[in-house]
């Protein structure tokens, strides 16, 4: 029992983990909560948005954690403990694992629940998936990895049910359930729910969940066999092979309404293939940077950072696409700010 609890919150891309994250770090019952932050994109941008005390959120090293680095999560994970034995990071009660938007889980439920040595201190808690309810039925047509997310999930939360269409929610809940017929699907939404209890009520049998989890190894390794060629050495990641991540970095303070014209032409004429946009914007004549974030089709309202959170003044994007040249964005994006082109 005195095992530290280890939470997954995974969620396909830009479902609202890192929105949910820094709302269960703000609640009372998670306030001795480690995390760890997985992103696939060359600049990690999400821990920048996790307000916490220094030294308890560790970002993983670019790439997704359920393949190429799965090593380091382990790793991570242990070094985390060491830490904290030796007090260099809080007594921390809980560990939060937030896993890339592309991850398949079942890897990293198996590090947690299968390494001797992480297993001797951590046991398996809670795992949530966030699942974006305008674009979660086009997710789960396209990506398999999404659908393993919701059926390895304890907790499921809607998010963005306030900009979708009631009707498409109520079709995209029909097809989560036939996925997970079991875990609570909550609405990121409703004022009342219990944000720390996602992750702190565990009532599970975790000797049961092992069953759970065992038959998922099986049926993904099964699968995996068949789809995916290990060979590929070129590939960082071991997803879909036309899924690519870049990212933009520019030096000179942004045009804010040029950018947005860009940004919306952008996503409405290519959304299918611009699976996330999430960026940190250096603007002209402001102080403290905007965080913008597209998500297919959808442009989310920035959101303003009182402050820089580092002394890295530069805008910085990152782009996970499906089959978009890198070089043709960032050219049309540098011709509409009027920058110089590479
Ligand atoms: N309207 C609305 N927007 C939301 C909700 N949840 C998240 N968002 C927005 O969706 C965008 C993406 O949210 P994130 O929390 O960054 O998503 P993520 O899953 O961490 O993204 P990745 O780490 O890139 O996979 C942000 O602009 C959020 O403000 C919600 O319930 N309603």
């Amino acid at each position: 029992m005195s095992r530290l609890p280890v939470n997954v919150l995974t969620g396909f891309l830009g479902s609202g983990k890192t929105t949910l994250l820094q709302r269960m770090l703000a609640s009372e019952d998670l306030a001795d909560t480690a995390v760890l932050v997985n992103e696939f994109g060359e600049v990690g941008l999400d821990h920048h948005l996790l307000r916490r005390v220094e030294g308890d959120i560790v970002l993983l090293k670019s790439g997704c954690v359920c393949c190429t680095i799965r090593e380091d999560l382990g790793s991570a994970i242990r070094d985390l403990y060491s830490m904290r034995s030796r007090g260099v990071v809080p007594p921390f009660q809980r560990l939060a694992i937030e896993t890339t938007g592309l991850a398949d889980p079942v890897p990293i439920l198996s590090t947690v629940m299968g390494e001797p040595v992480i297993r001797h201190h951590f046991r398996l808690g809670n795992v949530v998936v966030t699942i974006d309810a305008v674009n979660g039925g086009f997710h789960l047509d396209r990506q398999p990895e999404s659908v393993r997310q919701i059926a390895v999930a304890d907790r499921i939360v809607l998010t963005k049910t306030d900009i979708a269409e009631p009707h498409e929610v109520e079709r995209l809940v029909g097809r989560v359930r036939a996925i997970n017929h079991a875990a609570p699907i909550d609405l990121a939404g409703d004022p009342n729910l219990d944000i720390g209890g996602l992750l702190s009520s565990d009532p599970y049998d975790v000797g049961s969940r092992g069953q759970v989890v065992a038959d998922w190894l099986r049926l993904a390794g099964e699968e995996r066999e068949h789809h995916h060629d290990h060979s590929h050495g070129h590939d960082r990641n071991r997803h879909d092979a036309a899924i690519q991540t870049f990212s933009v970095t520019l030096d000179e303070p942004l045009d804010w309404t040029a950018f947005g014209i860009w940004f919306s032409m952008m996503l409405n004429r290519h959304g299918d293939d611009l699976l996330r946009v999430k960026g940190i914007l250096n603007l002209r004549g402001g102080d403290a940077p905007v965080v913008i974030n597209g998500v297919q089709h959808v442009i989310h309202p920035p959101i303003h950072l009182d402050a820089w959170p580092d002394g890295d003044r530069r805008s910085r994007i990152v782009f996970i696409v499906r089959g978009l040249e890198r070089e043709r964005i960032e050219a049309s994006l540098r011709a509409f700010l009027g920058l110089s082109a590479l």
